[in-house]
């Protein structure tokens, strides 16, 4: 069936991780500079969940069957309060990130990624959060983790400088980044931006074929969920002069047990590959060996039981196995 196959995942082109070229606004920094640090996400005073008005379904946009969940994609809703957002955008403008992990590819020229809980412990605390993951799991119709320390907390930044003027919606759609499938099952994509009257600044994602949505937040905050890996989406700039930042956050299925289609395709090039394929490598060995420990404890009870042995139980499991070995190799590649 054509909708088990997986959409083919388009990459930046460029050959290696490249520094951004552009300095962000100084004003960035300024405003988070005095901001009291918390070391840790607290949900008492951070989280400010309300239920999104809808979720999508796969069927609905023509997938059913595909993915890893009924689930496609939610509309905005409320995820963080204003202190927590505070707190993630501290973190994120500082000297430290801004000199290490500030990069640009053929999708987007400002990203901040690959920094790890050292460097930014209170938003890698927000998305290891148990109530939150309770939250992204609900929505997505399955338990979810972050995929990795590299990919959590990606940020987009958008700076609109082109001084237009903005005039009643008569412009063209800007692409702050371009049109993709994602790498990773899902996504949880967070407004960081005051959006007070901001125009445009849409996640824009395709629906069907003549069939595109805009959705995003009406405040600083808010989350859109979606099952990026098979749906085509991209960001639009926001127009007349706005800032516009979005967190995107990367989950996998908790369990070892469902399919797990995840590849690197969009994030070799702008990731240090030894960090991204030891994180890669780490996650994957510990998904083989739980479903290895399960299949020696089926084999085990059976030999137990004095049942015969099930030799096609076992061809089956390990060609699963072997095409998910042969995957993770394949992603860990130079890039030429
Ligand atoms: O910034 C957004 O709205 C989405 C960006 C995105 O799709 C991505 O970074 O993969
Ligand atoms: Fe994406």
């Amino acid at each position: 069936m054509a909708i088990a196959i997986p959409p083919v995942v388009i990459g930046p082109r460029q050959k290696q991780r490249t520094k951004a070229t552009k300095q962000l606004p100084q004003s960035l920094i300024e405003s988070t500079k005095n901001v009291p640090k918390v070391q840790r996400f607290d949900p008492n005073t951070h989280l400010n969940f309300t239920d999104p008005e809808k979720i999508y379904s796969m069927k609905e946009i023509g997938r059913e069957g595909g993915g890893i969940s009924p689930v496609a994609l939610t509309t905005p809703f409320s995820l963080f309060t204003q202190e927590a957002i505070e707190q993630i955008r501290a973190e994120l403008f500082t000297p430290e990130i801004l000199e290490n992990y500030h990069v640009k590819s053929d999708f987007a020229s400002n990203m901040l990624r690959g920094y790890g809980a050292k460097n930014a412990p209170f938003i890698h605390s927000v998305w290891n959060n148990p109530k939150v993951l309770g939250i992204v799991s609900k929505l997505a119709g399955i338990e979810l983790v972050p995929i990795f320390e590299y990919d959590t907390g990606h940020t987009n930044v958008s700076i609109d400088d082109s001084n237009s003027v903005v005039k009643n919606g008569e412009e063209e759609d800007e692409t702050a980044f371009a049109w993709h499938f994602d790498s990773v099952p899902f996504v949880c994509v967070t407004m960081l931006s005051d959006c007070t009257g901001m125009i445009g600044g849409e996640t824009a994602v395709r629906l069907g074929e003549d069939n595109v949505m805009k959705v995003r937040g009406p405040t600083q905050g808010c989350a859109v969920l979606m099952q990026g890996r098979y749906i085509e989406h991209q960001a639009l700039k926001a127009r007349g002069g706005a800032e516009r930042i979005t967190m995107i956050t990367s989950f996998r299925p908790k369990s070892a047990f469902v399919k797990d289609e995840t590849i690197l395709v969009g994030m070799r090039p702008i990731s240090h590959l030894p960090e991204l394929y030891m994180q890669y490598s780490e996650y994957r060995l510990e998904i083989l060996e739980e479903r290895i420990r399960n299949q020696l404890r089926k084999v085990r009870e059976r030999k137990r039981a004095l049942l015969e042995f099930d030799t096609k139980g076992m061809e089956e499991f390990l060609r699963e196995q072997r095409g998910y070995i042969d995957t993770t190799i394949g992603e860990m590649v130079e890039l030429d």
